[in-house]
């Protein structure tokens, strides 16, 4: 199969690949080009989607962090999978990945939490995250709650970190003329991985 996989499509991996896109959209993107739809399933099978932002990508994994005890944190621990799409409408270009998902290790989400703002450390503490809320006069109590208790150094709630996503599979699209798009899928085969061009 002759190889036509260059310019934009050009890696030696897809995370080098992700991180050559994401420069590009942290350039073009008026907002968050790190969000990410998240996509999940509860324990019937019906999927769950909700934004997230990227923090970070090492070692084949890519890290977001969330409440856990909110409905995704239950969908993540239930089902151990998740899939995640970005879409740059600047750059007219989708890249989605799916694979198995874990929670990160704690010292890892304690960096993290720790780079944070005081104010989203002591929201972090403060959200009962998807679950319900009288009113907005409550939250405000509980982070002035907070703020109390905990001063100017909170440390990470042990409802708080991260999960790292580990994809087996990722596809890189962009915008072709005609709806002619191309499209090129990365697919882990052992340490390596196999690329396989889709129609669009
Ligand atoms: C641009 C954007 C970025 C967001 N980033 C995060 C995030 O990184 N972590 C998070 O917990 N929620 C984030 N949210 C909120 C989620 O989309 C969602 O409302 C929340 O996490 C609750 O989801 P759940 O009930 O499915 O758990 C973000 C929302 C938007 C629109
Ligand atoms: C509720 C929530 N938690 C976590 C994050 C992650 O981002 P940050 O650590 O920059 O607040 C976001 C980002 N919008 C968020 O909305």
């Amino acid at each position: 199969m002759a190889d036509d996989r260059q310019g934009i499509f050009a890696a030696e991996d897809p995370f080098a690949l992700l991180r050559n896109w994401l420069e590009e959209a942290g350039r073009s993107e008026p907002n968050d080009p790190v969000a990410m739809a998240l996509a999940t399933v509860d324990a019937t099978g019906l999927p769950n989607v909700r934004t997230v932002l990227l923090k970070g990508i090492a070692d084949g994994g890519l890290t977001f962090y969330t409440n856990y005890q909110s409905r995704k944190a239950g969908e993540l621990d239930n089902s151990g999978k998740a899939a995640v799409l970005f879409h740059w409408k600047s750059l007219r270009r989708q890249v989605r990945a799916r694979g198995t998902v874990s929670r990160q290790d704690p010292a890892a989400s304690d960096a993290y939490f720790a780079s944070r703002d005081l104010g989203s450390r002591l929201g972090a503490w403060a959200s009962q995250q998807s679950r319900p809320l009288q009113d907005r006069a409550t939250l405000e109590a509980r982070v002035a709650e907070m703020a109390a208790r905990f001063g100017e150094n909170p440390p990470r709630p042990p409802h708080w970190g991260g999960y790292v996503l580990r994809p087996d599979c990722l596809e890189f699209w962009a915008d072709g003329a005609n709806r002619l798009h191309d499209r090129f899928e990365w697919v882990r085969d052992g340490d390596s991985w196999r690329v396989t061009r889709l129609n669009p």
